[in-house]
C-alpha cells in the first residue's frame, strides 16, 4: 500500500493504547509490551496468569468453572462478538471483513521456496530429547511409514529431507506421546506437527466431514497472530491435499459470520486465533468432545500472561478431554522455564521434550549486528541502511503501533517504498499490508512485534530492529523472520544506551552462541550491568532451552542419537 493508507485506521485514542505500553521488563514474556491482536485478548482475566488491562467482562478471577459451566458473564463475552461487531471492539463498528479465500490451483496450494546452502547444516545441529523412553528419531521421510498421498504431497511441497525438529518430533507424536519442542526459528516446527497429525487421522480412516450445524473437529491449532494462523492453516491445507481431511482457519478483525459459513461445511483441523476460537466455542458451533490433538504454537506465547487465561479456558471447556485423553504439542524457538511449568498444567507427567539448536534459539543463518544508535540518530541511520540495501525485503521491527504508522510515513516520504503491520491496522489492511510485502511492491515492511512471530515470507534478506524489544526472546523471534530454512539473512539491531542496556547481557548471550562478533563496547555494557536472575553466561549452554525437569530423577537422555549427541564440554555447560 501507499503511504496516502497509512493512518487510516489509527484512532487517536488508538496510539495512546496500552497495548503499546513500553514498559520494559526482563526475561519472561509478558504482553504488556507487546502489540498484539487486541480481540485476541478479550478474555484477559486476572487470577494465575495476572492481567495487564481489566476484562472487558467477566469475573476477572481466572476461575475455570465460570466457563465450565458455560454461563456467567464470561459466556456473555463470548458472545459479545455476535451482538455488535467484535469482542474487542465492543464500541466500534461492526466486522464485516471477509478475507478472499486463497488460490484452489495446486501450483499455488504448493508454491514454495527453495531451500538455502545452509539447510544441510541442520544435521550438525544438537539435539536432546528428555523424559522416559522417547522414541528413536527417524532420518528420512520413508521411515515416517506415511501414506502415499501424504507422501505425494511432501514430494510436491519440495521437502526431500527432514529438519532435526522433524526427525525427532514426527516418531514422537505417532507413537503418541505428548510433546514440547523447541527449535530454532525457520527450521520446520509446522510440518513437524502436521505431518504426524495428519498421518494419525489418515490412518485412524477419519470419514469426509460434512455440512453440520455443530462441527467436532479432532485437532484444534492456536497460534497468536491472524496472519500465523492463517498461514498454519495453508500448511495444513497442502498437506493434507487429496484427503478427506478439511482444515478450516478462523481469526479475529473478519467478519464472525464467515467463520461460522466455514466451519459448518466441515472441521477436521481448526487453526484459530484464542479470541475467535473461544467466540465460536461460546456459540456452540463448536464441540470439543473429538479433538484428540491440541497444539499450541509459539507455546510460550499461548501460555503467558496474556493468553494462558484463554488457554486455561479452553482445556476447561465443556467437552474438552482431559490431558490424558488428548495428545498436547507445544512448539517454539524459545521458552522460558516459567512458562515450561505453567505448560505441565497442559501436558501429560510423562510428555517429552525436544530441544533443538543454539542457546537462546537465535538460528546461526542469520549475520548479527549491533550498532550503537541514540533515539534522535535512528531514522537518519535507518534511511542509510535502508538506500544501501536497495530492493532486498526488509522488515522493520518497532515497539509501538503509533511508531510503526509514523515511520512508515517517513520512509514513503523519503520515497522508500514501505507498508506496515500491527494491530491497531484493519484486517483487510494488515493482510493488504502482507502480500504487498511478499509480492515485493513494498519490500519494506514496518512491524510492531505482532509480526515477530512465525511468519515465513519468502526472501526476507534483513531484519532492522529500529527499537530493540524488551525480551531477548522476541529478538530471536524477531530476527528469525529472516534466515529461514537454510538461506541467510542478516539482522540490524539499534542499541539505544538510554533504554537497552538490561538487553546488553541476553543479547551478548545469543550473538556468542550464534557465533556473531560482539562489540567491545557492548561486552562492557554486560558486563557492567546487573540482571537480576539472569543467569546466562556468554558462553551459555548448548540448546536452545533447557527441560526444566532436567535434573530430576525422571530425565534421561533418551532417544539421543549418537551423530548428534553433544561433546562432553558442551554437556557440562547444560545448566
Ligand atoms: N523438510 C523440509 N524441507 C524443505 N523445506 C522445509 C522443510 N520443513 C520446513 N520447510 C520450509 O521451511 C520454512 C520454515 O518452516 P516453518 O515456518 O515451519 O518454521 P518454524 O520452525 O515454525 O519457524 P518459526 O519459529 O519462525 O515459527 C517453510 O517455508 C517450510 O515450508
Amino acid at each position: 500500500m501507499g503511504p496516502r493508507n497509512l493512518f487510516l485506521t489509527n484512532s487517536p485514542e488508538s496510539s495512546n493504547d496500552c497495548e503499546d505500553n513500553p514498559t520494559r521488563n526482563r526475561g519472561f514474556s509478558k504482553r504488556g509490551d507487546n502489540d498484539l491482536d487486541p480481540d485476541e485478548c478479550m478474555q484477559r482475566t486476572g487470577g494465575l496468569f495476572g492481567s495487564r488491562r481489566p476484562a472487558l467482562s467477566g469475573t476477572g478471577n481466572g476461575d475455570t468453572s465460570q466457563s465450565r459451566s458455560g454461563s456467567g458473564s464470561e459466556r456473555d463475552s463470548w458472545k459479545s462478538e455476535a451482538e455488535g461487531g467484535e469482542s474487542n471492539d465492543i464500541q466500534g463498528p461492526k466486522v464485516t471483513y471477509i478475507p478472499p479465500p486463497p488460490p484452489e490451483d495446486e501450483d499455488s496450494i504448493f508454491a514454495h521456496y527453495q531451500t538455502g546452502i545452509n539447510f544441510d547444516k541442520y544435521d550438525t545441529i544438537l539435539v536432546e530429547v528428555s523424559g522416559h523412553d522417547a522414541p528413536p528419531a527417524i532420518l528420512t521421510f520413508e521411515e515416517a511409514n506415511l501414506c502415499q498421498t501424504l507422501n505425494n504431497n511432501i514430494a510436491k511441497a519440495g521437502y526431500t529431507k527432514l529438519t532435526p525438529v522433524q526427525k525427532y518430533s514426527i516418531p514422537i507424536i505417532l507413537a503418541g506421546r505428548d510433546l514440547m519442542a523447541c527449535a530454532q526459528t525457520g527450521s520446520g516446527k509446522t510440518a513437524a506437527f502436521l505431518l504426524p497429525i495428519l498421518a494419525h487421522m489418515m490412518h485412524d480412516g477419519i470419514t469426509a466431514s460434512r455440512f453440520k450445524e455443530l462441527q467436532e473437529p479432532e485437532c484444534i491449532i492456536v497460534a497468536p497472530t491472524r496472519e500465523l494462523v492463517n498461514q498454519i492453516y495453508l500448511e495444513a491445507r497442502k498437506f493434507s491435499f487429496g484427503t478427506c481431511v478439511r482444515a478450516v482457519v478462523i481469526y479475529g478483525g473478519t467478519q464472525l459470520g464467515h467463520s461460522i459459513r466455514q466451519i459448518v461445511q466441515g472441521c477436521n483441523i481448526l487453526c484459530a486465533t484464542p479470541g475467535r476460537l473461544m467466540d465460536i466455542i461460546g456459540k456452540e458451533k463448536i464441540g470439543l468432545k473429538q479433538i484428540k490433538y491440541l497444539v499450541l504454537d509459539e507455546a510460550d506465547r499461548m501460555l503467558d500472561m496474556g493468553f494462558g487465561p484463554e488457554m486455561k479456558k479452553l482445556i476447561s471447556c465443556p467437552g474438552m478431554p482431559s490431558k490424558e485423553q488428548r495428545q498436547t504439542l507445544m512448539f517454539s524457538a524459545t521458552f522460558p522455564e516459567e512458562i515450561q511449568r505453567l505448560a505441565a498444567e497442559f501436558l501429560k507427567s510423562n510428555y517429552l521434550f525436544v530441544a533443538v539448536g543454539q542457546v537462546g534459539g537465535a538460528c546461526r543463518d542469520v549475520q548479527q549486528t549491533v550498532l550503537q544508535v541514540g533515539q534522535f540518530s535512528k531514522r537518519e541511520k535507518l534511511v542509510e541502511i535502508l538506500r544501501n540495501i536497495g530492493d532486498e525485503r526488509t522488515m522493520v521491527f518497532v515497539e509501538t503501533k503509533k511508531k510503526a504508522d509514523f515511520i512508515a510515513t517517513f520512509l514513503c516520504q523519503e520515497k522508500i517504498s514501505t507498508t506496515s503491520i500491527h494491530g491497531d491496522r484493519e484486517q483487510r489492511e494488515r493482510e493488504q499490508a502482507l502480500g504487498d510485502f511478499r509480492c515485493g511492491k513494498c519490500p519494506v515492511l514496518v512491524a510492531t512485534s505482532v509480526a515477530a512471530r512465525g511468519l515465513d515470507i519468502e526472501n526476507v534478506q534483513h531484519v532492522i530492529n529500529f527499537d530493540l524489544p524488551s525480551t531477548i526472546d522476541e529478538y530471536v523471534h524477531r530476527i528469525g523472520r529472516t534466515g529461514r530454512c537454510g538461506n541467510t539473512g542478516r539482522a540490524i539491531s539499534f542499541f539505544d544506551l538510554e533504554s537497552d542496556n538490561h538487553l546488553a547481557q541476553p543479547l551478548v548471550k545469543v550473538l556468542t552462541d550464534a557465533q556473531q562478533d560482539v562489540p567491545a563496547w557492548l561486552e562492557e555494557i554486560a558486563f557492567s550491568t546487573y540482571i537480576p536472575g539472569f543467569s546466562g553466561s556468554t558462553r551459555g549452554n548448548v540448546f536452545a532451552s533447557v527441560d526444566t525437569r532436567k535434573g530430576k530423577s525422571s530425565l534421561n537422555t533418551a532417544g539421543f542419537s549418537s551423530s548428534q549427541a553433544p561433546n562432553p564440554v558442551d554437556d557440562e555447560s547444560w545448566d
